[in-house]
Formats: C-alpha cells, structure tokens, sequence
C-alpha cells in the first residue's frame, strides 16, 4: 500500500454544518432555518479529495473524533477512494466542526471547533513515516498544529518528496522554516497581505509579494487570484508571471483554493516534467470548473468531467 501512494495529506477534516435560514439569529434569540445539510471539509480533506478525483494514488493522515462525524468522514474518504490507514480516532475530542449559518442575503457566521485536528501529533506523524517519505508529493496547511505541519515538511524534504505547503488559515508569525521546507509555497491574495504586510489587490500586487516570499527561501510561489487565476515565481525564474484562468459564471467559490491545490499535487506526482506554469494553468482550470456548482468536495470534478487537454504529458 504504501510504495503506491503518490500524494500524501497531512491536514485536517472538518464536518460542515450548514443551517439556511433568513437572517442570522440576534444574542440569545432561536429563529426557524429552511434547509439543513452537512458536508465534508477542511483543507487538508478538500485538497486530498480533489487530487483523488484527478486520478492520483491519496493518503490521508489526519485525526477525527470517535463518534459519528468522524466514523462518516472515514467512509467520506474511502468512498473518495483515499487510503485511510493512517486517519486515527480519538476518544479525547470530537471531529472538527464548523457551524454554518447562511442568510438569504448569502452572509455567514461561522464557528470553527478544531477538536481532534488540533491532536494530531508526532506518533501519527511516525507511523505514517513509511507512506510520506516514499510518496511522489506531501501537501500541507495550517489547521493542525502548525509544527506538524513543519515536522511532516522536513520529513518529507529529507527524502526528496516534493512539498506544497498552503499556509492557511495564515498566521502572522509563521515559523521561517516553513519557506525552506516548500518546493511550492501556495496562498491566496490574503494570506498573501497578512504574511508581506502589503497590500495585494492585483496581479502586479501578487508579484511584489511573490517575490517577498521567495526571497524567504522557498523555491516557488504560487498567489493565486479568484478570477484573475494566479501569479507564479520560481528560484530559476524569479519574474512573476500572471497565469489568467477560465471565464466563467461562478456559481459557489467555497473550496476553490482547494481545488487549486489537490489538482497542483497531482499535477507535480503525475506529471513532473511539466514546467510549473504549465502546471498551474491546468490547476487554474479545475478550480475554475469546481466554482460552478455548489458544494465543496461535492463540486469537484473528476478526470472524466474534463478536457482531454489536461492529461497530456506536454
Ligand atoms: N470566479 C472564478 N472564476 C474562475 N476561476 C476561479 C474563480 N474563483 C476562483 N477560481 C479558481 O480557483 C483558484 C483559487 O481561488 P481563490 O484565489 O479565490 O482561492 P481561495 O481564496 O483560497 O478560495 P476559497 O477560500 O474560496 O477556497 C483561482 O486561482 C482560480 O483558478
């Protein structure tokens, strides 16, 4: 099992709980909802999944409750064809959640419970050592802890396993090693603002900050830019260069830097001789697909939903 992996998760799952209701309810007031649903998510989870629907060999290692919510999103998983030998259980905290609440208006409050993400330690880390140092890529993000991330990074580098790590949801006082452990360091316009402290509007915007982040050692960046696609420097070739995506009219952009990233990790372990760039156009446009219908995990297209053009070796 684990000589055929080809891209490894380090990251977090998370239960989405969504109410609809018409407004958002006041302090202390309970008001009627339409619609109730729950969804899969969490980056880690999202990006994994993606990367899977392309076609590529997932592992995931993460950590989830030992109760219903963390029991589904197993299945989730191996519905999703993902090797869960290395999703752990724990009686010590529930799977993470998020409470959604959606108005008419689309506005949302959100209440985010890490739970058993936050749990997810070295031992894991150790028994998935097998699997993250013979994978062809390791993907990770920030909603575990953030030396996890680091630890499953470093890991991974000693072992010539390219990395991606997505540094989100953004800190501040991002440890410096995370920009020497990453082959690809890739974030959106935000994250971006929060890690330079400038200000990154547009794709020129992108490129000074590309070239800020680069200059902290990773060996390339990727911003990427909602509609506008995304910006892509590289050590060998520090010029930003503004990748545009698809047209399109989106329908429900929730995930979509998710999509971006499962697809970039399948592109880097199927497809490695492909310049970057190139890389990042095809990534561009699965996001693209994955923002016209509604859903998170559930909008992402599979290999067979896209153009023949993507799969090309050149
Ligand atoms: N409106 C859109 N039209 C076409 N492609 C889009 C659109 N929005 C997003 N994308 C694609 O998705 C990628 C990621 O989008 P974005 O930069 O908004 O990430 P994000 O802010 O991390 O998204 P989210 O937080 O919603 O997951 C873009 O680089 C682009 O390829």
């Amino acid at each position: 099992m684990a000589e055929e992996v080809d891209v490894v998760v380090v990251g977090s799952c998370m239960t989405d709980l969504v109410s609809q209701t018409p407004r958002l309810p006041k302090a202390g007031e309970t008001i009627h909802g339409h619609k109730f649903f729950i969804g899969f998510g969490g980056k880690g989870a999202n990006q994994c999944v993606q990367a899977a629907h392309l076609g590529a060999k997932t592992a995931m290692v993460c950590k989830v409750g030992k109760d219903f919510f963390g029991s589904s999103y197993i299945q989730n998983f191996k519905d999703n064809s993902i090797c869960t030998a290395f999703v752990t259980q724990t009686a010590e905290a529930m799977t993470g959640a998020a409470s959604i609440i959606v108005n008419d208006a689309g506005e949302n409050a959100i209440v985010i419970v890490a739970g058993a993400n936050m749990l997810l330690g070295e031992e894991e880390l150790e028994q998935a050592r097998s699997v993250l140092t013979k994978a062809k890529v390791l993907l990770c993000q920030l909603e575990v802890n953030s030396h996890i991330s680091l630890q499953a990074l470093r890991m991974a580098r000693q072992y010539n396993v390219k990395t991606i790590f997505n540094p989100a949801p953004a800190i501040p006082d991002l440890h410096p090693d995370f920009y020497k452990e990453s082959d690809v360091f890739c974030c959106n316009e935000s994250e971006a603002e929060l890690l330079t402290g400038a200000r990154v509007a547009s794709a020129d915007d992108a490129g000074s900050a590309g070239l800020e982040l680069l200059n902290r050692g990773c060996a390339a960046v990727i911003i990427t830019l909602g509609s506008q696609g995304c910006v892509v420097l590289q050590t060998s070739n520090p010029n930003p260069k503004h990748i545009p995506t698809a047209k399109v009219t989106p329908v429900d952009t929730t995930g979509a830097g998710d999509s971006f990233l499962g697809a970039l990790a399948f592109y880097m372990a199927h497809y490695p001789s492909l310049p970057l760039e190139e890389m990042s156009r095809r990534a561009n446009l699965v996001a693209a697909v994955s923002v016209q219908s509604v859903g998170t995990q559930t909008s992402y297209p599979f290999k067979k939903d896209l153009a023949e053009e993507l799969f090309l070796k050149e």
